[in-house]
């Protein structure tokens, strides 16, 4: 194992070449290992070091994003170490190591062959990537620079052939799906867009797509590939329910779907608002009309302390705490103080009725903690609100409980962190919630549709805010809202799955 020897990487710049495959760097250690001296099992890859027998360099599956074979000959072996500890550090790092040879069964498992379809600009596809910059902690930028763009050149794709769209605005995606997306769609264009966002980003580019209904008889569906660059990325873990336990990191994850996943047909839901209904944003200062009083998502549209604690905690302040964001403004939420001390959360008064076929079928309550109803089974990575839900199963499923104490609503969500386990969870109503003394019980079902007509008082829409996939409406006084599964033919997106 003593044969290892480090030789001088071939350019010692950071620039990547447009058209060479072969990607060379300052983070590049190149390698001439004897192919006796390399081991690969239980999942890494292993040599010894030049300098001392005893160091063993070690490699592991789950850190690596691709090997290519170098035109030169010999391999590059793209990876992306385990984030450092310091919060200050980015959680990616693409590192490059250049081997002489590999073992066979390394080979069979990480060597990239070729391009996929939605990746191969040679029919005229259109390819962009998209990269909003203030989703998440505003880490898209940097991913782009230190781990897509590199890994791009890596599998042959230049920078010119795909065009780069940075957000400018809170409108700039919208913008985006509306004119360019759209039109090349209505004209039979194939289209991929790499989405460096998280809900955000889809929920903006299908409603995009969506909202003036202009679909021609060409219409092909662009395919869209997410790297989980938002907050939660519910969509993004609810497609990636099953995680390889060999592959521990989101990024990771993505990239490999990016390279070898397949697209289906994304399932959309359609959440129709009374017409008084307008979108808010700006931190609740803009209030922008709805085109055709509906908006469309993929993961999900709520109502009560789901929708308040997202709209509450979408703010530049809040944003900084990354996902950390949802804990504290849930505090607030959940022991709100009342004239003597910590009060109950907010008790939502309306009239949910699930849909199901011809039925209609009336929850008993009128004061609700928690509506929901969603596509998908995970919020994000660890929160599973919909436990039965599987990745593109088409079908609607709604959670819902009464208004209850925030300790109460606490042990739900906690339990919901732990697996989904707060399906079929009862408990007593707390004096002074609507059903005092009563067993409580957390509803789960699947539907075709749900409808809320909300009874809370006043003018202003504090209590009578909803959220579809994180876009909040405020909706007017004696207003309703009616969700349900947009049918199948009717999908405007193509997402690329890891299956
Ligand atoms: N340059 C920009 N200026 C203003 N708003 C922006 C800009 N870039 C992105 N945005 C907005 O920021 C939001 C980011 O949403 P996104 O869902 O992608 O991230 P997130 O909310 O952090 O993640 P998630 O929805 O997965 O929890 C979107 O509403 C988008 O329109």
């Amino acid at each position: 194992m003593e044969s290892s020897r480090p030789v001088p990487s071939a350019s010692p710049d950071t620039t990547y070449p447009a058209s060479d495959s072969d990607v060379e760097s300052n983070a590049t250690s190149a390698y001439d290992v004897a192919p006796m001296d390399l081991k690969y099992s239980d999942g890494e890859l292993s040599w010894a070091s030049a300098d001392s027998s005893s160091h063993v360099l070690r490699l592991k599956d789950e850190e690596i994003a691709i090997v290519t074979a170098k035109a030169a000959g010999g391999y590059q072996v793209l990876y992306i170490p385990p984030p450092e500890t310091s919060v200050d550090k980015q959680p990616f790092e693409l590192r490059s190591i250049s081997l002489t040879h590999l073992p066979g069964p390394f080979l069979d498992a990480h060597l990239f062959k070729a391009l996929p379809t939605w990746l191969d600009p040679a029919d005229g596809k259109n390819i962009h990537v998209l990269v909003s910059t203030l989703s998440g902690t505003g880490l898209a930028p940097a991913f782009y620079d230190a781990v897509l763009l590199p890994l791009l050149t890596a599998v042959g794709l230049s920078s010119s052939s795909y065009t780069t769209i940075k957000t400018e605005s809170a409108d700039s995606v919208k913008d985006f799906a509306k004119s360019t997306l759209l039109a090349g769609a209505n004209a039979g264009k194939q289209q991929t867009v790499l989405m460096l966002s998280g809900d955000g980003g889809m929920v903006d580019t299908i409603n995009g797509l969506l909202e003036d209904e202009q679909r021609s008889s060409n219409y092909t569906k662009p395919v869209l590939v997410q790297l989980p660059l938002g907050t939660g990325n519910a969509l993004f873990h609810s497609l990636h329910k099953t995680p390889n336990p060999s592959i521990a990191s989101p990024y990771i994850q993505g990239l490999r779907t990016l390279l070898y996943g397949t697209p289906k047909p994304l399932p959309i839901l359609s959440a129709e608002f009374s017409s008084g209904t307008r979108v808010l944003s700006n931190e609740g200062q803009t209030a922008s009309p709805i085109p055709k009083s509906t908006l469309y998502g993929a993961v999900v549209a709520s109502y009560g302390l789901h929708a308040t604690l997202v709209a509450d905690s979408d703010t530049t302040e809040y944003r900084k705490h990354g996902r950390d964001r949802f804990g504290i403004a849930a505090n607030n939420l959940l022991f709100p103080e009342g004239p003597e001390g910590k009060a109950f959360p907010h008790a939502y008064r309306a009239e949910v009725t699930l849909l199901r076929g011809q039925d209609e079928i009336k929850v008993p309550r009128k004061t609700h903690g928690y509506v929901l109803a969603t596509l998908v089974s995970n919020l994000e990575k660890g929160f599973t609100i919909s436990p039965d839900s599987e990745p593109l199963d088409s079908q609607l499923r709604v959670v819902h409980f009464g208004a209850t104490s925030g300790l109460q609503a606490m042990e739900v969500m906690k339990a919901a962190y732990g697996n989904g386990s707060h399906i079929g969870m009862e408990w007593q109503g707390e004096a002074g919630v609507e059903e005092e003394g009563k067993t409580m019980k957390l509803g789960y079902e699947a539907v075709d549709g749900v409808k809320i007509e909300f009874q809370e008082p006043g003018e202003d829409w504090k209590w009578r805010r909803c959220c579809v996939d994180g876009l909040i409406v405020g909706v007017e006084e004696g207003g309703w809202m009616v969700v349900k599964k947009v049918p199948q033919g009717r999908e405007c997106v193509d997402v690329v799955i890891d299956a």
